[in-house]
């Protein structure tokens, strides 16, 4: 096997494995493995933008890639499967910040970066050389990113219930594929991110804002509770055991109106 998923329904080879971006957003339980040693970082020079550039994008998707799968160094063709799932992260990201994707009104895709120089002392090149991008000049990488989607719900996921009536469908948003560079966990990125996707959010005059986490995955669980999310719903075991993932509970967070809305 080339990947090796942190979660069973994250494998190519599962059965009932079918592509879908934001299927796998909150999929991925924080395994043991995937503990390193954090990284303390200086973020007065941390920006959070929406992407500006395919560069960016590019960045982004790679991030995507070696946040939400593990993968055995040693396998064969291992770079090549890396690109693959990159290119496909991209491309489907693309379709959705540009509107093409039936169902997703608005999409917009946040990242957060750091200088290249400021994480030229991690103990390995790797995120530097994965998700490096150039902006105004400056190297920079993107080391946390998510998506805000104004759009019904997500694919294979429990639907939010608020707002109710027709107009849920235009002040509901979902916060999806929401990582953070594994290496500089625990710096109060993923909460800078969250915040940042929520005054997003309240500018496109969304009143509800929802995510769906893996009942086992506690940091995240953790990461949304402290940024004011509560619980709204679970996923029945079945739907979980049918999907081949782990059960999803669905956590809201009321937003307040905004006149301005754009
Ligand atoms: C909708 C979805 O996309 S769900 C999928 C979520 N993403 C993933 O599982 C991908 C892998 N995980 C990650 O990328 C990261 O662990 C994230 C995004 C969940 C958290 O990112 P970080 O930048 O490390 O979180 P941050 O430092 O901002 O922590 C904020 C709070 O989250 C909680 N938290 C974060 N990590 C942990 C942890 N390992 N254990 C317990 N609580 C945690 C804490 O409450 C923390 O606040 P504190 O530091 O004051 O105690």
């Amino acid at each position: 096997m080339v990947l090796l998923s942190s979660s069973p329904s994250l494998s190519i080879t599962s059965p009932n494995y079918r592509y879908s971006p934001s299927r796998r957003l909150c999929l991925c339980p924080i395994s043991a493995t995937h503990v390193v040693t954090p990284h303390h970082i200086d973020k007065s020079s941390l920006t959070i933008s929406e992407t500006s550039s395919e560069d960016q994008l590019w960045a982004a998707a790679r991030l995507r890639v070696r946040s939400f799968n593990e993968f055995k160094p040693s396998t064969f063709g291992i770079q090549d499967h890396k690109r693959y799932l990159a290119e496909r992260e991209f491309e489907a990201l693309k379709e959705r910040i540009a509107g093409k994707r039936t169902g997703f009104n608005r999409v917009s895709c946040l990242n957060a970066s750091l200088p290249l120089s400021q994480l030229l002392s991690l103990p390995n090149d790797d995120l530097c050389a994965q998700c490096k991008f150039i902006e105004n000049g400056e190297d920079r990488v993107v080391v946390g990113t998510l998506d805000v989607n104004q759009c019904m719900s997500l694919p294979d996921e429990i639907t939010g219930m608020k707002p109710e009536g027709i107009e849920g469908q235009f002040a509901r948003g979902y916060l999806s594929n929401v990582c953070v560079a594994n290496e500089l966990h625990r710096n109060g990125l993923g909460y800078d991110l969250v915040a940042k996707s929520k005054a997003v959010a309240q500018k496109w005059g969304l009143t509800d804002l929802y995510v769906h986490v893996a009942v086992n995955n506690e940091p995240a669980k953790q990461l949304y509770m402290k940024s004011g999310f509560v619980y709204e719903n679970d996923e029945p075991a079945w739907q979980a055991r049918f999907l081949d993932r782990p059960r999803r509970l669905l956590l809201w967070l009321g937003l307040p109106v905004n006149v301005n809305s754009i």
